[in-house]
């Protein structure tokens, strides 16, 4: 990390604007950051926040391309490089479960994304304390029993689960409500969306699309849930490749036969959509079995026993001890501070510009990072230390 050369300040001085945020003009503060020949400028505004790039080695200025939900606007913020590929961003009198944020600039996920885009492209990814419990994917066939076994999950645990609500372009059944069921959506607006980089997957099912919204996750992981995904196999393989790091079950029928009863009972699809729907059954079944894509596969022949089982991999069941669902904790952190970087710890000294002798201090561990962009990043840990003038004295975790 360093300083951006005094020219390049006077550069964005003169109020050149940031075509992916806002007008320099109206910042109330900017951090620069040196990676190799590139200097990233993060500018905040009342409005909202921009990053531009300086790249020394062609003396041009870059405007990337930027990806996930940015952060809302704050009364100015902290930067610290952490790992050559992320710039950890602390954001100054936010509230608690706002204030941790990752502009990453050469993750793999940038890297494809740099790859798509043609040209330089960042990504935001706001951090959560704490270790939240992985997502779980559930995949099937259709009519298999996925979306009655969400529902008795969500129906028994409603404070720890959330579910991914979808986009799809297919009509809405009659008991289905936009925004619940899904986002029902017009194609192309949704491909425009995937063409933005808005969505974690996406693919083409019995002829419609479908996709999960980096936005979906973001929202249940903001509760502070258990993120379930309901998506197809060509999802769940798109899922495997991305940073969510999720837990993958995938539910068999106990027959083509029976399959094809449940699907026909449920009376939601034409004759057309259910032989497509069973044609296409075979295939996802046979990829579910042989991909390596899943952690566990479950037969849904006697619901009960099958739910039963899904919860045994839960941990659901009194067996594994992670069946209690922490919710992310957030800090507190004062508009004024100050931020250093030791090893894997980051230093936040609360109170700094007061002159104080005696200030707090928060120790930001950040050695088990998980996920990232597009989404969350999980496993912040955070310890306070009351109190200080020449040493340390009371330690507290907070996560
Ligand atoms: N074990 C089971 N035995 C008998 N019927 C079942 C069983 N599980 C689910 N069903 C029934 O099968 C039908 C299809 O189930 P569901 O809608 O949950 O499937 P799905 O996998 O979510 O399908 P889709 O992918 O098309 O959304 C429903 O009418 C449901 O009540
Ligand atoms: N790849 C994705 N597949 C999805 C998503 N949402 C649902 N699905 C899968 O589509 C089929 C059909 O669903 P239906 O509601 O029309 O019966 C089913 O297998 C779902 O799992 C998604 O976001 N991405």
């Amino acid at each position: 990390m360093g300083e951006a050369p005094a020219f390049i300040v006077d550069n964005l001085q003169n109020g050149n604007g940031f075509s992916n945020g806002f007008s320099l003009k109206s910042r109330d503060c900017e951090t620069t950051t040196v990676i190799g020949d590139k200097t990233y400028v993060i500018a905040g505004s009342d409005e909202s926040i921009g990053v531009k790039i300086y790249d020394r080695s062609t003396g041009n200025w870059l405007i990337p391309a930027v990806r996930g939900i940015e952060p809302r606007p704050c009364k100015g913020h902290s930067a610290v490089l952490l790992n050559e590929d992320r710039i950890l961003v602390i954001k100054k009198g936010s509230s608690s479960d706002d204030c941790l944020w990752f502009l990453e600039v050469d993750t793999p996920y940038v890297r494809e994304q740099k790859k798509v885009v043609g040209a330089e492209v960042v990504a935001w990814s706001k951090g959560v304390i704490g270790n939240v419990e992985k997502p779980v994917v559930i995949t099937g066939p259709s009519g298999v029993g996925k979306g009655t076994l969400i529902s008795m999950l969500m129906k028994e645990f409603p404070s720890m689960f959330g579910f991914s609500v979808s986009h799809t372009t297919r009509a809405p059944r009659a008991m289905e409500k936009d925004g619940v069921h899904y986002h029902f959506t017009e194609r192309s607006v949704m491909e425009k969306a995937i063409k933005d980089g808005k969505f974690l997957e996406f693919a083409s099912v019995h002829g419609n699309l479908y996709g999960t919204s980096v936005e979906a996750v973001e929202a249940v992981a903001d509760a502070g849930k258990r993120c379930i995904l309901d998506i197809d196999v060509q999802g769940a393989r798109s899922v495997r490749a991305s940073p969510l790091d999720a837990i993958f079950i995938f539910i068999c029928p106990p027959s083509m036969e029976e399959l094809e009863e449940r699907l026909r009972a449920r009376g939601t699809e034409t004759e057309d959509q259910i032989l497509k729907r069973l044609r296409n059954a075979k295939e996802e079944i046979k990829q579910g079995k042989s991909s390596g894509i899943f952690d566990h596969i479950l037969y849904n022949d006697k619901l009960e026993e099958c739910y039963e089982n899904l919860k045994k991999h839960l941990g659901l069941d009194g067996s594994i001890a992670t069946n209690h669902q922490t919710s992310p904790k957030g800090i507190d952190l004062p508009a004024d501070h100050s931020v250093s970087k030791v090893a894997n710890k980051v230093i936040i000294k609360c109170g700094a510009a007061e002159g104080k002798a005696s200030k707090n201090l928060m120790v930001l561990d950040v050695s088990s990072l998980k996920g990232g962009a597009p989404g969350r990043t999980r496993g912040l840990q955070v310890y306070t230390v009351d109190s200080f003038s020449d040493g340390l004295n009371g330690v507290n975790k907070l996560s």
